[in-house]
């Protein structure tokens, strides 16, 4: 089967130059798809056998090797990963072309990637396309390069840039490609023409100098401090994925071994990786990034059957932190935007902050100043054209009922009307307008400008019409966007609530922020918990405690313990009453050296407080190991993830795990909560929950919720499966 509609599946031929002088071509070998699949070992069986024939015909001088449809390959299908591998194996695949006596070019148009690129390398030539993408990617889904990336590119471009690029996965240009080294050419035109053009005008020449392999590797002269201090910068950023360890290892092997053993070592790497959870992980990643661009409502609206309405004109209320990211994000995929900020004084400040985001972007990128794209105005009537508000404005629903009433009178019918924000009811908001089918949630993550993640909230009353609309414009700027139904805190801040609740109970326990945040960071966070709210700042969860009449002393005076006959830790509040918001005021759950410092310090102010705070109360501390700690946190939520899908909230797992590797820093080689359950095994997340609910009967969120119940009594089913059991509630959308 040919599925060359698909990037990654390009499907080969083989030109062998049969006549140099009246320059004709015999298309000999065709085969569809990627590396692993049945049509996989194909295209292999295709390149070998056609190799040993231009090998043998003596009219055959030389060999292009070319993709099809404009695609050189993008690698291996991963879906087939799993497959057990039939056809000639790769690997004396590559040895073979690179072995040839003819020279063999790589026409690459399109993509190189992966398995591709390392075919590419083992070719004598290399002629680009100059808008083909060529790179090393398998270090994302968890791998190395396991076809002699590891040993050949080092030993073509050196070992600093090989590198950066097999433990970042990053794609290069045709341009940056050929400035590295990787190839040889780079053309506006036909690549196959250029690349058999310049077959035939190397015919005959030695290829000594053009087999990859046979290069001695270089050997930076400080050779271990160089790979000490890359394995120690990788660890860092890697956060406990072990690809990009691995990687530093294979290249290690090419400066150190001779490359037939440097080989051997690549293989016993790449076997290790590959049958990692954390391949499995990220490999599952990879698709649910892309399946949640396939969104469904309960009520059966779809991506495939919704049409989205053009937008060209948008208007951003408020121009706080987070309506300044959002304008700077529509500007520059080219939106024309319409910012309003009331106040004068504020207007100008914000002003001034989104052209500097601008410039600076526009100088990161190299791209043009998206100035222009921007007016300013003091007054809601300069939106009175626009295809679609995003209103940004403080988190205070009195304010923006007021806005979304002003908002439907002014602007001109069939608007559509979102607000960013990030926890309240959306149908509520809908509720102030003439036309509620035209209201939606877009909730940003800041700094919105620079997030890839973007909650597009439904309301029971939003059409599909606008629920497309919002989707497609999260995609033109850049965003990965999940489409999720509307609760207080939406997917994202409604699962943070019970983890925040649990770190917050541990303390009471006996635990410390450091402790917690310890855990938490060694699990793959970039920042634990704590030190997340001292930058977020705790005045905001402080004022929507009060706002919800959570923050009351008890009887006695004490702050209230138990609030609806449910454990409630005040200790965010009582922090909030000495002036601790966090980085901003240079003191929260840890200290700063400073108002707005960064870096967090143990603090013995805070030690004592705890230490007094349980001493009040009458609570004991104990000893809380590593796995009390994660299990409460992580289950808590993850129980947490599934009330959300069983309340048809999220259309599935991967919307979860999507949401919470970019918007909560979710370690990407974890796949997700929802995948992190599915791996640990959802009987024992289950287990646990009910152990830990046991022992704190006034926590609901231990309390297991049903879906996950019955997902463990139907035997576990993988996560892939779960839809299948999700019940579907019924909606009005
Ligand atoms: C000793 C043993 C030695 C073994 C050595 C051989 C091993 C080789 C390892 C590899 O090659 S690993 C694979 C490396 N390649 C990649 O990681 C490429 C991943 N894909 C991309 O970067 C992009 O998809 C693209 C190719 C640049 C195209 O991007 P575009 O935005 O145009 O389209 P997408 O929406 O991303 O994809 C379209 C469609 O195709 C599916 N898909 C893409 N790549 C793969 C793949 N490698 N395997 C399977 N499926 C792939 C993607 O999921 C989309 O389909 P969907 O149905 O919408 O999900």
């Amino acid at each position: 089967m040919c599925r060359a509609s698909l990037p990654f599946s390009a499907t080969w031929k083989l030109y062998l130059e049969r006549n140099s002088r009246c320059n004709v071509f015999r298309r000999i070998g065709t085969a569809g798809s990627t590396w692993w699949s049945p049509q996989c070992a194909a295209v292999r069986q295709g390149i070998v056998d056609m190799m040993h024939r231009a090998l043998r015909e003596p009219e055959v001088k030389s060999v292009v090797i070319c993709g099809q449809d404009g695609k050189f390959c993008g690698g291996a299908d991963i879906r087939e990963f799993g497959a057990k591998m039939s056809g000639p194996p790769l690997v004396p695949m590559i040895h073979m072309i690179e072995a040839a006596a003819k020279p063999v070019v790589a026409a690459i148009e399109g993509v190189a990637l992966g398995g591709g690129l390392e075919l590419a390398l083992s070719c004598h030539y290399r002629i680009a396309h100059s808008k083909a993408r060529l790179g090393l990617p398998e270090v994302t889904l968890g791998l190395l390069p396991g076809a002699g990336g590891t040993q050949r590119l080092p030993r073509l471009i050196g070992v600093p840039a090989a590198l950066e690029l097999i433990t970042t996965g990053r794609h290069v240009t045709a341009a940056e490609a050929l400035q590295l080294g990787i190839v040889d050419e780079v053309t506006d035109q036909n690549a196959v023409d250029a690349a058999v053009k310049f077959a035939q005008s190397v015919e005959g020449k030695s290829l000594d100098a053009r087999r990859i392999g046979t290069f001695p590797c270089p050997r930076p002269p400080d050779l271990d401090a160089v790979f000490e201090k890359v394995m120690k910068e990788v660890r860092r950023s890697a956060r406990g994925a072990i690809a990009p360890v691995t990687c530093v290892q294979a290249v290690h092997a090419a400066v150190t071994l001779p490359y037939a053993k440097g080989m051997e070592r690549e293989r016993e790497l790449f076997s290790t990786l590959f049958t990692s959870g954390q391949a499995r992980a990220l490999q599952y990643y990879f698709f649910a990034q892309r399946a949640v661009s396939r969104w469904s409502t309960p009520s059966g609206a779809r991506w495939d059957t919704s049409k989205p309405r053009p937008v060209r004109k948008a208007a951003v209320i408020g121009l706080g932190t987070m309506g300044r990211g959002i304008s700077v994000s529509l500007a520059q995929a080219g939106f024309s935007v319409v910012a309003v900020e009331t106040q004068e004084k504020q207007l100008l400040e914000a002003k001034q902050a989104v052209s500097g985001m601008l410039e600076r972007d526009a100088k990161r990128r190299g791209a043009p100043l998206a100035h222009g794209n921007i007016k300013y105005s003091c007054s809601l009537k300069a939106a009175a054209d626009v295809d679609l508000v995003i209103e940004a404005v403080f988190e205070d629903m009195a304010l923006k009922k007021a806005i979304f009433r002003q908002l439907s009178a002014i602007c001109k019918p069939g608007t559509f009307l979102c607000s960013n924000t990030s926890a309240l009811d959306i149908d509520e908001l809908a509720s102030q307008t003439q036309s509620p089918e035209l209201v939606v949630g877009m909730h940003f993550f800041a700094p919105a400008h620079v997030m890839k993640l973007l909650e597009v909230v439904y309301g029971p009353r939003s059409s599909p019409e606008a629920v497309a609309t919002a989707m497609q414009m999260g995609k033109k700027i850049g965003k990965v966007s999940v489409a999720v139904g509307n609760c207080r805190g939406f997917v994202g801040n409604r699962m943070l609530k019970p983890y925040l609740e649990q770190a917050f109970f541990l303390l009471e326990e006996g635990a410390t922020p450091e402790q917690v945040d310890q855990v938490l960071e060694e699990f793959g966070f970039p920042m634990g918990v704590f030190k997340v709210s001292d930058l977020s700042g705790l005045d905001v969860g402080w004022k929507v405690r009060k706002a919800d009449g959570l923050v009351v002393p008890d009887s006695t005076g004490k702050s209230a313990r138990i609030q609806g006959g449910r454990r409630y830790s005040p200790l965010g509040d009582l922090l909030c009453e000495q002036g601790r918001f966090g980085q901003k005021t240079g003191r929260g759950w840890y200290q700063y050296d400073k108002p707005g410092g960064r870096v967090a310090k143990s603090d013995p102010w805070l030690h004592r407080f705890l230490e007094e705070y349980r001493a009040r109360h009458g609570l004991v501390a104990r000893r809380i190991d590593q796995q009390e700690v994660l299990e409460r946190c992580l289950y808590a939520l993850i129980n947490e993830g599934f009330q959300i899908l069983q309340d048809g909230i999220a259309a599935g797992p991967e919307d979860i795990d999507v949401i919470y590797v970019l918007g909560y820093g979710w370690p990407r080689h974890r796949g997700g909560p929802m995948f992190f359950a599915d791996m640990v095994g959802l009987d024992k997340v289950l287990d646990r929950l009910e152990r830990y609910h046991q022992l704190h009967p006034d926590v609901p969120g231990l309390k297991p919720c049903s879906l996950l119940r019955k997902l463990a009594a139907g035997g576990c089913p993988p996560i892939h499966r779960w839809r299948e059991v999700i019940q579907k509630p019924h909606s009005q959308l």
